[in-house]
């Protein structure tokens, strides 16, 4: 299962093609435009999400509701596109004052352009929308099978806003920790704050997946172990900086009768605890995978950022049209949608199966072989 993408911010629109989904699996759109519309929202966005309605239009590779095993391609049209669509192709669009943080100067130097907007364009995160179109697609592969995977927030700047007992059945129903008003009023504080003075804000992001049946990735080769292939995939999204599985850098204080998980045999094989995250050598191991990602704060600031202006090379501040304060909560969305990817490609190779029947057939074979080797 492999998927690319294509689309520049303010061009007519996203594209991705998302091969290896196997026939028979019940595509709902409406779920995707849902996905869509959670990566839109959370506090601190900025007026760009009051333009766009992100709605994908599906172009190949499903008929009448189903997957039909070609290959699944998808557009997601930029409304913005209507304001840019007369300049576009013309000048008057240069942005000379590369922002730090941002792709603009490696962009520039890279490709020898003599102005960062080709670079922009492309390196925008308005290109995760199609990718989170591609991972909600994965998601309803993967429900087939009982694994869900699930994003929320667990700060913002210094703000703590672990889900309380109660939110997680929010966080199941809409996939999303949305900001509470009452409860979150420190962090809306901060973000209006924040605003005023023309700054952003980062945060750290947690991911759980549930379900999965040990033994997927592999410990045999560098580039199929699981752990790898996730911190990749999420390393990939605008603006995270680190990726660490259960216990991660904390762990590393303890000792290893401490962090290590005993293996017990109840109702199968379980730990009794989780400090690994449920990925050892590379494989799942049964238990929930947890993920924590940290995001950086944004890098186009309303109060700009020292830099030199490409035009006459002389020191200059950053200019400014209009950003983001803060992204934690979508950028929570689509690390969701990029660990489902990465999660249905690993189960898809394991199983197999041009027709689902076919991976279910295998799926369940499994299941049951490793049930026989405790009880018979
Ligand atoms: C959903 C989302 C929205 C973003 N919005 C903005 C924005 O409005 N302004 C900005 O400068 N960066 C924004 N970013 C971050 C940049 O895209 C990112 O920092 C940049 O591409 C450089 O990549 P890097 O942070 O991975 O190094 C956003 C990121 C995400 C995930
Ligand atoms: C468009 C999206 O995010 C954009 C990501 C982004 C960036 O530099 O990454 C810059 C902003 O775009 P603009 O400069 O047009 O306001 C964000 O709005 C989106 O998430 O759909």
């Amino acid at each position: 299962m492999r998927y690319l993408t294509a689309g520049e911010s303010h061009n007519k629109g996203l594209v991705a093609i998302l091969e290896g989904i196997p026939a028979g699996v019940s595509i709902d759109e409406n779920y995707i435009n849902f996905e869509l519309s959670l990566r839109q929202g959370g506090y601190g966005r900025g007026d760009r999400m009051k333009i766009e309605k992100d709605r994908v239009e599906i172009i190949s590779g499903v008929r009448m509701g189903y997957s039909i095993g070609s290959p699944i391609s998808l557009f997601i049209p930029n409304n913005d596109w209507q304001n840019y669509k007369d300049k576009y192709h013309q000048q008057g669009l240069e942005y000379y004052t590369p922002r730090p943080g941002h792709g603009d100067l490696p962009g520039v130097l890279k490709y020898n352009f003599t102005e960062c907007r080709n670079v922009l364009e492309r390196a925008s995160a308005r290109e995760t929308a199609v990718r989170v179109a591609v991972g909600s697609i994965c998601q309803q592969f993967l429900s087939i099978f009982n694994i869900k995977v699930y994003s929320y927030v667990l700060s913002i700047g210094p703000v703590k806003i672990p889900p309380k007992a109660d939110d997680y059945t929010k966080i199941y129903q809409s996939q999303f920790y949305t900001l509470d008003k009452d409860r979150d009023e420190e962090l809306i504080e901060l973000v209006d704050r924040v605003k005023r003075d023309g700054d952003s804000l980062g945060g750290v992001v947690e991911t759980v997946i549930e379900g999965l049946p040990p033994g997927l990735g592999n410990y045999i080769q560098h580039d199929l172990k699981l752990d790898g292939l996730l911190a990749g995939e999420i390393m990939a999204v605008p603006s995270v900086k680190g990726v660490e599985f259960g216990l991660g850098f904390s762990g590393t204080s303890l000792l290893g009768s401490q962090f290590h998980d005993p293996i017990v045999l109840k109702d199968g094989v379980k730990r009794l605890k989780n400090n690994a995250g449920g990925i050892e050598g590379g494989m799942s191991n049964g238990e929930k995978i947890v993920i924590r990602s940290a995001i950086k704060p944004i890098p186009t600031l309303l109060k700009g950022m020292d830099t030199i202006n490409l035009k006459n090379k002389e020191k200059s501040s950053t200019d400014y049209q209009r950003s983001d304060v803060t992204v934690v909560p979508a950028a929570s969305v689509v690390i969701k949608n990029v660990v489902a990817f990465v999660i249905a490609q690993q189960f898809h190779l394991k199983f197999g199966g041009d027709h689902l029947n076919d991976t279910l057939k295998s799926y369940n074979n499994y299941l049951k072989r490793i049930e026989e080797i405790f009880y018979g």
